[in-house]
C-alpha cells in the first residue's frame, strides 16, 4: 500500500468535490492510502507538492483544480504555470498525476470532473500510481 497527497486548490467546491471522489475511488481501488491539503488556487499546487514530495512523507501525489477562462490572460498564466510546475516535479522523479482542468466554461468542467463520465479526478490518480510504478522499476 502507498501513501498519496491530494492536493487540491479549491475555487470551484462542487467540482473539486467530484474530481477527489474519482481520485480517491481509483486510488482505494488500487489499494492505496490517500490524504487531502487543500491551497488557495492551481498556482500554490506546484509549491505545495515540492515541499511536501519533499518532507518525505508520501509515495505519490495528485494535483486537483479547476481553472476556467475569464475575461483576461490571468487564464494562461494560472493554466499553464501550474502545468509547467508540476511537469517539472515529475521530470525530477516525483511521481504527481495532473487533474487540474483548464476550460473555457463550467459544462465543460462538469463533464471533466464527473466520475461517472470523464472523471477526471481517476484518470490523474491512476497517472500517479502508474509513475510510482515505474518509479520502483527504475530505481
Ligand atoms: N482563476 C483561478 C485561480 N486563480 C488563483 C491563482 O491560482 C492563485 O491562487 C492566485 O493568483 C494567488 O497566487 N486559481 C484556480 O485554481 N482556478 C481559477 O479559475
Ligand atoms: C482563470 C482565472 O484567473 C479567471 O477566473 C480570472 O478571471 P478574469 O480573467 O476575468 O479575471
Amino acid at each position: 500500500m502507498a501513501k498519496f497527497l491530494i492536493v487540491e486548490a479549491r475555487f470551484y467546491d462542487h467540482l473539486n468535490d467530484m474530481l477527489i471522489a474519482g481520485a480517491k475511488a481509483a486510488l482505494q481501488a488500487a489499494g492505496h492510502e490517500a490524504e487531502v491539503i487543500t491551497v488557495p488556487g492551481a498556482l500554490e499546487i506546484p509549491g505545495t507538492l515540492a515541499m511536501a514530495a519533499e518532507s518525505g512523507n508520501y509515495d505519490g501525489f495528485v494535483a486537483i483544480g479547476v481553472v476556467i477562462r475569464g475575461e483576461t490572460y490571468h487564464f494562461e498564466i494560472v493554466a499553464g504555470e501550474s502545468a509547467r510546475g508540476i511537469m517539472a516535479l515529475t521530470m525530477d522523479g516525483i511521481a504527481i498525476g495532473n487533474g487540474i482542468l483548464t476550460v473555457e466554461n463550467e459544462a465543460q468542467a462538469l463533464v471533466r470532473a464527473d466520475p461517472s463520465q470523464k472523471d477526471k479526478g481517476g484518470e490523474a490518480a491512476l497517472a500517479a500510481i502508474r509513475l510510482l510504478e515505474l518509479q520502483a522499476k527504475f530505481a
